[in-house]
């Protein structure tokens, strides 16, 4: 495969001109959306722990919370402290190292629990207790008023403590709507500093999303974080959703993982915002640092990043047919949304299957510095389809029958 520098075919369009031409269905954005001011809480310390695959010891949580600080996330979620002992210790251990994220903890809503969280030293307890009728009857078997109350003792004690504070109700979407405005708005009322809503079975649309966002925006003051499970596919666009109806906050983590198939990626999250937001991207986090992050955390759960995974799946930059290999060699932004140069990565043009055409042939014959006439090309195509009809060809097959014919064409023989 070539790689192509992405800086031919520019058109020197005026600035409004190539807005719009780079995302022409935006329209004028709503007075409510944050997509273009949002946060991330990154949970792969955390819902990334309940990864089936998942065994984080301490040095690999001090590399992941440091990789994650460097990259730019705002915040850093840590399992409770109550899990293990090791978890209480791991997690003063990442309080103490003075990163640049605020560093939170994650914990039932239960006085002993924050009051363990509040002792590590974190920056901010994420607090959660199901709303569903499922999780009320089935998980902790509480009703709706023990909740409301067990949420302003533990916000209270949390507030007291100096120490930020989220509430967030699991499997908010197959909970009561009136149940949980009610609650949202009691705990907003005192103080809390962000309500969670959480897709804890992934069964949400992003229509439902942004109807419940936008119906709790309207409900608090305070920000509001959210939080999607995979289940269904929809992880990404419930975020975008979510912070087009107002929301402020998501929750992610790295390659989506998280308890069964995971939670909204890092990467494909900010893949979805840098084409809404590009400068907003681009000045909160550092892009070029994604491709490392991924291979750290990969390596540490043992598995291999998706080859469609956004940004840096193999072959998310990688053009095979020959009708895009020519468009994108003239102008990239032919087929596609996002730049391969924002993520320290580059683009590929593929010249060595039965797809490829005459102008990616010619681009890959300059590349070795052999030139020829247009029609030479095409003759030269025809051979490489004929070759690629029988078996698939590797770059360097494909590079010796370039140089062959031209070295014949040199000689007469062509
Ligand atoms: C938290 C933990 C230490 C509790 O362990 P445990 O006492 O052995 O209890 P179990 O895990 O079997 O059951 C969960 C308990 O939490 C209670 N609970 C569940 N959600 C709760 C909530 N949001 N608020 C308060 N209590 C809750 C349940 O009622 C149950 O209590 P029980 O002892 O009366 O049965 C253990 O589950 C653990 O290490 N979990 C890791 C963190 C985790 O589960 N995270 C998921 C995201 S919420
Ligand atoms: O705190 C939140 O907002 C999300 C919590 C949680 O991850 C809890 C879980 O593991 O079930 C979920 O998905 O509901
Ligand atoms: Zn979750």
């Amino acid at each position: 495969m070539s790689q192509t520098n992405g800086t031919n075919g520019s058109n020197g369009s005026s600035p409004s001109r190539s807005r719009r031409q780079s995302a022409p269905y935006q329209s004028v954005q709503d007075y409510l959306s944050n997509i273009g001011n949002f946060k991330i809480i990154e949970s792969t310390l955390r819902e990334g722990e309940q990864f089936a695959n998942a065994f984080f010891d301490t040095e690999t949580k001090v590399k992941i919370a440091t990789a994650l600080s460097d990259f730019g996330v705002e915040y850093i979620e840590l399992t409770s402290p109550v899990a293990s002992e090791q978890s209480r210790i791991d997690c003063e251990t990442i309080c103490k190292l003075g990163l640049k994220s605020k560093i939170l903890t994650h914990v039932r809503c239960n006085l002993d629990d924050a009051k363990a969280a509040v002792a590590t030293g974190v920056d901010g307890v994420d607090l959660v207790i199901g709303t569903s009728s499922f999780l009320r009857e089935h998980s902790h078997g509480k009703d709706m008023e023990a909740i409301t109350k067990a949420a302003i003792e533990v916000i209270n004690y949390v507030k007291s403590q100096g120490v930020e504070v989220r509430f967030s109700s699991e499997d908010s979407f197959r909970s009561d709507l009136v149940d949980l405005l009610s609650l949202y708005r009691a705990v907003d009322a005192i103080g809390v500093n962000r309500v969670g809503v959480a897709d804890t079975v992934g069964c949400a649309t992003p229509r439902q999303v942004y109807e419940l966002v936008r119906t709790l925006r309207g409900v608090v003051n305070c920000d509001i974080e959210c939080h999607f499970h995979n289940d269904t596919g929809c992880a990404i666009a419930n975020a975008y959703a979510a912070l087009e109806a107002g929301a402020t906050h998501i929750d992610t983590s790295v390659l989506g993982i998280g308890e069964r198939n995971g939670i909204t990626p890092l990467g494909g999250l900010l893949a979805r915002m840098i084409v809404s937001s590009p400068d907003y991207v681009r000045s909160r986090y550092q892009l070029s640092q994604l491709k490392d992050l991924e291979n750290l955390v990969a390596e540490s759960v043992e598995i291999n990043i998706p080859f469609n995974n956004p940004i840096t799946g193999f072959c998310a930059f990688t053009h095979k047919a020959g009708i895009h290999a020519k468009a994108i060699l003239n102008n990239p932004s032919t087929y596609e949304i996002l730049k391969p140069e924002d993520f320290g990565l580059n683009r590929y043009v593929s010249f060595t299957s039965r797809l490829t055409g005459w102008n990616a042939i010619k681009s890959r014959s300059e590349q070795l510095g052999l030139k020829m006439t247009d029609d030479q090309y095409k003759i030269l195509t025809a051979k490489i389809k004929q070759m690629a009809d029988i078996r698939p060809l590797a770059i360097d097959d494909t590079d010796s029958i370039i140089r062959s014919f031209h070295h014949d064409l040199e000689n007469g023989k062509a």
